[in-house]
């Protein structure tokens, strides 16, 4: 067993201890407790599925001769109509299940007679049920949980009539408040909910209720993803990770509940809470404790502060054809009701080092074609199979590879883990059991069943079951906090804004191609409104994994450019391993020399650079000399400046000494490139002073489309580049405008110089200096010539392809 699966178990211990606990304090103080439940909203639809279910497995398992339960259910019909209703749920909906045996059904029978239903109207009905809690004579410590399976819009008032006449916190009583979401409808009417609420009642006291966070699957997540850890977190990344698809399919329809949605939408309703939530499982760091709550909950909201708030046209809407007519029978906002989605289409993206570049594709919808809800991660695959990806048993061996988080139904006899064969093989931790899934007929997610390794949940419990339990315990965990709840809204509230008034596609209800969408750079869109891209991209958002480039272009690129290193990828690729190779060298300088110098050139194309090195909290920014390459001869304010450009994209985010920010005085007191000033001078003497050896560590240079490198551009006179006497200089760009640059007998001291050439446009350039055969004086980038240091390209395919 795994060090990770003794952890699990060690948390089941936890569990068991937070219950003994309780069950040796009832026994060791002669403590007996008695919880009274109060259900608002006791004859409702929630309850009718799912709660009484909950509370009657809590009542199983926690009911003795301590630990006595009364139960409510507040409901707003009148007392006697109300019963009878109540009774009927009660007994259509608590069920023995499998433990069908006289026990459960005595039980059964004790917890349906303990619940009694009140329609409470009046504050004076509120504050005599109140007073009337809790009178056991016996019990020394009492437990009050009200659970408000009841509109949002009632929450605020609801809870403050409640705290008014049956709060206490004290020696004798613990009270808890269980809310559902949504909260909110936006990032500020969820502010104002939680001002509101907090007003009367005490955030420990309160339990936000998400309940794909008690999913026996989701449980899992972290676990798996701890019990695997060498194998799996090294592969959970930009570099390996195509996509992750987090989804939720359903074949039913709003039902009666059109008034409550027309208001919700299928956005607020699944989006910003259960799917995010999902994506932050997978997503976060993976802590270092899977027992330390705090930690968890630390990492979990390091990533929702890094996930971009959705973008307009980074989500699709529709709703399904008979919604309108649903809606025309229920109450509410009829003009409204034609906005409201009914699906959803969202693409994500997060930025930070370990996700930058990966789509995130959300999606739920009403009246689909199945019931389905899991997480897919896909890998990348590079493979080219020249006669079939198979190992000629008809097994996939290579396509694709995924790792599938299936959480609900879809095709999976029973919702679990499933992990192609092709990628690792995985530990199961106790909470599952592997299961062989050997049926040749249906894929499962594109796949043969028996490509895949498959493990089910040991413990199937209701995702309510274990979150009233949980709730009962005081365990927090699987519970929504505050800070969390309006990062969630951050990612969501500006979009919900804009498109609030968008006109969605209408659906057929079950199998609708017109859904079908893919992603477009930064945008997605329906397949059907670019029909030319149909074939190619067909089901491209369930099944393909298309490689950027092509197999044989991929084996066509060399090692080297124009003599030189060369480091060739897909854009986001390469300013990765662009700010990787810098941070080595740094590392590497400080060790020879405890300092690392680093000149950067301007311009747009290194901007993703700066960004991903501001983010690298580990890079040692307190030893590192920031340099200019070359400045424009602007003020420092003006967004030519390069330096205000290395400003806001890197040096306002990292904790770099002020003393070791070097920028070029182009701009001294508003007099901008004065000869007389010898700005030029002043930074030769700056280099002199700190770089002993006039040696940088790394110069990262670029390329422009007439071959300029930092500001020697053609057309000047290049001996001056080139002199011995002159390492700082003023130059000219082509349009005669003033710069000031380091000339190349400085540059070609450094120890490592870095050219980065990004985008189509310079693919001419790139072109026109492969077909020259010797130093072309007319192009300045020819003369950057290390002296006794390396040179290395980076390209990326866009310039390499053109
Ligand atoms: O929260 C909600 O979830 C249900 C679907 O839940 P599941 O556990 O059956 O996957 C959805 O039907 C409902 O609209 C939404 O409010």
């Amino acid at each position: 067993m795994s060090f990770y699966c003794k952890l699990m178990s060690k948390m089941k211990l936890l569990l068991y201890f937070c219950i003994y606990v309780k069950i040796f304090s009832f026994i060791f103080a002669y403590e007996l407790q008695h919880t009274d439940v109060v259900l608002l909203g006791g004859t409702g639809d929630l309850a009718k599925k799912y709660l009484w279910q909950g509370f009657f497995s809590l009542f199983q398992k926690y009911s003795n001769e301590n630990s006595s339960f009364s139960f409510t259910a507040i409901g707003r019909t009148v007392y006697e109509e109300g019963t009878k209703k109540l009774k009927e749920i009660l007994t259509s909906s608590v069920k023995c299940g499998k433990e069908k045996n006289d026990t459960c059904e005595e039980k059964k029978s004790e917890f349906i007679s303990l619940v009694k239903y009140a329609n409470l109207k009046t504050q004076y009905e509120y504050e005599t049920f109140c007073q009337n809690l809790s009178k056991k004579e016996m019990s020394t410590k009492n437990g009050h949980i009200f659970y408000l399976s009841i509109p949002p819009s009632a929450y605020e008032s609801t809870v403050k009539t409640l705290s008014e006449y049956c709060y206490r916190n004290d020696n004798e009583t613990w009270t808890r408040f269980v809310l559902e979401k949504p909260f909110g409808r936006d990032l500020e009417s969820a502010q104002q909910q939680a001002n509101t609420i907090a007003e009367y009642v005490q955030e420990t006291d309160l339990f936000r209720i998400d309940h794909y966070l008690g999913k026996s699957v989701v449980k899992q997540i972290l676990l798996f993803r701890k019990s695997n850890k060498e194998t799996l977190e090294p592969l959970l990344n930009r570099q390996y990770v195509d996509r992750i698809e987090i989804v939720m399919k359903e074949i039913i329809g709003v039902k009666d509940r059109t008034e409550f949605y027309n208001q919700v939408g299928v956005i607020r309703d699944v989006m910003q809470n259960h799917l995010t939530e999902l994506l932050t499982l997978v997503t976060m760091e993976l802590p270092r404790n899977l027992t330390d709550s705090k930690e968890i909950e630390e990492q979990r909201n390091r990533l929702l502060i890094k996930v971009r708030p959705v973008r307009e046209s980074g989500i699709l809407t529709g709703q399904y054809s008979k919604y309108l007519e649903e809606a025309i029978g229920a109450k509410g906002n009829l003009s409204q009701s034609k906005y409201t989605p009914t699906f959803a289409a969202a693409l994500l993206k997060i930025e930070n080092s370990r996700w930058t570049g990966v789509p995130f594709i959300l999606m739920s919808g009403k009246m689909l074609d199945e019931r389905s809800s899991y997480i897919r991660i896909i890998f990348r695959e590079r493979i080219f199979c020249v006669t079939g990806c198979t190992d000629g048993n008809s097994s996939h061996m290579h396509y694709p590879r995924q790792l599938i988080f299936q959480i609900g139904h879809g095709d999976v006899p029973s919702p679990g883990i499933l992990v192609s064969k092709s990628l690792f093989k995985p530990v199961w931790c106790p909470g599952l059991t592997e299961l062989s899934v050997t049926s040749k007929d249906s894929l499962i997610h594109g796949q043969r069943p028996g490509d895949f390794h498959y493990a089910v949940s040991k413990d199937k419990h209701e995702a309510y079951k274990s979150l009233i339990e949980d709730m009962y315990l005081g365990c927090k965990e699987s519970f929504v906090t505050l800070e969390r709840l309006l990062l969630l809204w951050k990612i969501w509230s500006p979009v919900l804004e804009s498109i609030e008034t968008r006109v969605t596609r209408i659906y057929k209800e079950g199998a609708d191609h017109s859904l079908n969408f893919r992603i477009d750079n930064d945008h997605l869109v329906f397949i059907n409104d670019s029909q030319s891209d149909i074939l190619e991209l067909e089901d491209s958002i369930v099944h393909d994994v298309k490689p950027i480039i092509s197999p044989t272009d991929m084996l066509m690129i060399p090692s080297t450019f124009m003599g030189e290193n060369l480091v060739c990828k897909d854009l986001i690729f390469l300013f990765h391993s662009l700010a990787d190779r810098i941070k080595n060298i740094a590392v590497m300088a400080i060790q020879k020399r405890n300092v690392f110098h680093l000149a950067l050139s301007g311009g747009n194309s290194p901007v993703p650079l700066f960004q991903i090195l501001a983010e690298d909290s580990d890079f040692p920014w307190s030893v590192t000399h920031i340099w200019q390459v070359d400045e424009r001869c602007v003020s420092q304010k003006s967004d030519k400046s390069n330096f205000l450009s290395i400003y806001q994209n890197l040096i306002r985010h990292i904790n770099i000494p002020f003393f070791n920010i070097h920028f070029m005085p182009v701009d001294i007191n508003g007099r901008i490139c004065e000869e007389s000033d010898k700005g030029d001078n002043h930074y030769e003497e700056a280099v002199k002073y700190i770089l002993d050896d006039l040696r940088f560590d790394a110069v990262l240079l670029g390329l422009g489309k007439d071959g300029h490198t930092a500001s020697l551009f053609p057309g000047e006179k290049y001996s001056s580049f080139l002199s011995d006497n002159k390492l700082v200089a003023y130059t000219k760009a082509k349009d005669q405008s003033q710069r000031m640059s380091l000339l190349l007998p400085l540059i070609n001291k450094a120890r490592d110089i870095i050219v980065l050439v990004t985008g189509k446009s310079k693919h001419g350039i790139l072109q026109t200096l492969s077909e020259i055969t010797s130093n072309n004086a007319k192009i300045p980038i020819t003369l950057v010539k290390p002296a006794d240091g390396n040179l290395t390209w980076y390209i990326d395919y866009g310039a390499w392809m053109g």
